[in-house]
């Protein structure tokens, strides 16, 4: 049966801040696709563009002019085209879009679009994607997820964004998620037994009222504790600064604890935390625009842990190339999203397996049920796999297909573990 397209249709979700997203479904004769844009909070200035309406609605959110797009441009583009032709679709969004970041028929609208040619393409064989991505695939990535949530996903209330769980010794990727359940609920017993627990994050984390930063890597090893755990061998710490949410031209101005920093004042800060926790993975400890910052943590830690660029790097293969030159991460955030089509992230992850960067496939802030992600982790062979906590339904809606896909491998199955961090 063919495998050419017969129509792109755009419609109007919603994702998991109540605010509209876009959905796309690619139909051929062979087989449908289907995929619902993501939307970051603390996004980097170097990401494609959403295509929003502006004015009231939403808070100038609503996506009708994106959603506009796919029925009209981005249908008339590709109707005709062969959905196993990915890199021509995307190169055809490119073509349409003729700007940099996607502003003009929306990096939400090309993301989707992108995503559901895929899902199509693996329709129309027959398999999930993450067997159409590599049919060789066996391995299941080192997840991270997020316990506590704080800058942008949860109005400031710490100033670093993520503190997140890492399940090293984890037999399995069924496993690791069982711990990362257990920390969960016991760092929420944690805060509440304190009079701390504030609610839930956008990513699913608990909403702490915590007054620093480091009393929240503190609670966080207690309740790796908490749940009968050992911390650092067992399971290791990534926090998600974020830090060009608080820090410019070489500043970084803490809020929540009343502090400003140069940046080597920063840098002591986060490598004083390093020495004190068992952190193995630190993303964005530095602002997008500083990259001397970023060289500074590289030079001191990189040889042993992770260091993530995010909106730093904005999962493009040119910026990866970069900063494996001038040693300024080791590691990548992949976020298709930011790319606007699933051949940009894909360049960018394997910018950063040929410069020997490790990779790590990423959720946003702003989620839906959509499960691309896990596909491309498992399909790409990305190590890591960010991910959100269990309280929240578009977080375990990862969660639940990885255990899919995890059962479906049966005995080929092999969980990365402290393997899946780089360096
Ligand atoms: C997932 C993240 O948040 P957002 O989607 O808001 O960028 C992140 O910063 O890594
Ligand atoms: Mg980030």
């Amino acid at each position: 049966m063919s495998t050419e397209i017969i129509s792109v249709t755009g419609h109007r979700r919603w994702d998991s801040r109540a605010r509209p997203t876009v959905e796309v479904v690619v139909r051929t004769a062979a087989g449908t696709g289907r995929a619902l844009a993501p939307a970051g909070a603390s996004t980097g200035s170097g990401e494609a563009v959403d295509l929003r309406d502006g004015g009231d609605a939403f808070g100038g959110h609503d996506v009708t002019r994106a959603v506009a797009a796919v029925n009209g441009d981005i249908a008339a583009a590709l109707t005709g085209m062969d959905v196993t032709g990915q890199a021509a679709v995307d190169q055809r969004l490119e073509e349409l879009d003729g700007t940099p970041g996607f502003s003009r028929i929306g990096g939400n609208a090309a993301v989707a679009t992108s995503m559901a040619v895929a899902h199509a393409a693996a329709a129309a064989r027959g398999v999930p994607l993450w067997r159409h991505l590599d049919p060789a695939a066996t391995r299941l990535p080192l997840p991270e997820i997020q316990v506590f949530g704080g800058g942008a996903h949860a109005h400031g209330r710490l100033d670093i964004q993520d503190l997140l769980v890492v399940p090293l010794a984890a037999g399995s990727f069924a496993q690791a998620l069982d711990w990362a359940a257990e920390i969960h609920r016991s760092a929420g017993r944690w805060l509440d037994e304190r009079g701390r627990l504030a609610g839930t994050a956008d990513e699913g984390g608990w909403w702490p009222a915590f007054d620093s930063n480091a009393e929240a890597l503190e609670a966080l090893v207690a309740a790796i504790e908490g749940a009968g755990l050992t911390p650092g061998d067992q399971v290791g710490i990534a926090i998600d600064v974020a830090a060009t949410q608080f820090g410019s031209g070489g500043t970084y101005r803490l809020a929540r604890e009343g502090r400003e920093y140069d940046r080597d004042g920063w840098g002591e800060v986060l490598l004083g935390w390093l020495d004190r926790f068992p952190i193995v993975s630190v993303e964005d400890p530095f602002a997008e625009d500083d990259p001397d910052g970023m060289a500074l943590i590289t030079k001191a830690a990189g040889d042993r842990i992770q260091i993530v660029g995010d909106d730093f790097l904005v999962t493009d293969a040119e910026r990866v190339r970069a900063a494996a030159a001038r040693r300024t991460a080791n590691t990548v955030l992949i976020k298709p999203n930011q790319a606007g089509t699933l051949t940009r992230a894909r360049a960018a992850l394997d910018a950063a397996a040929e410069s020997g960067l490790g990779a790590i496939v990423s959720a946003r802030s702003g989620e839906t049920e959509d499960v691309t992600i896990v596909h491309l982790a498992v399909g790409w062979g990305s190590g890591g796999f960010k991910v959100g906590s269990s309280t929240r339904g578009e977080r375990t809606a990862k969660w639940n297909e990885m255990l899919r896909v995890e059962e479906e491998l049966g005995t080929a199955a092999r969980y990365a573990g402290r393997a899946g961090l780089a360096p």
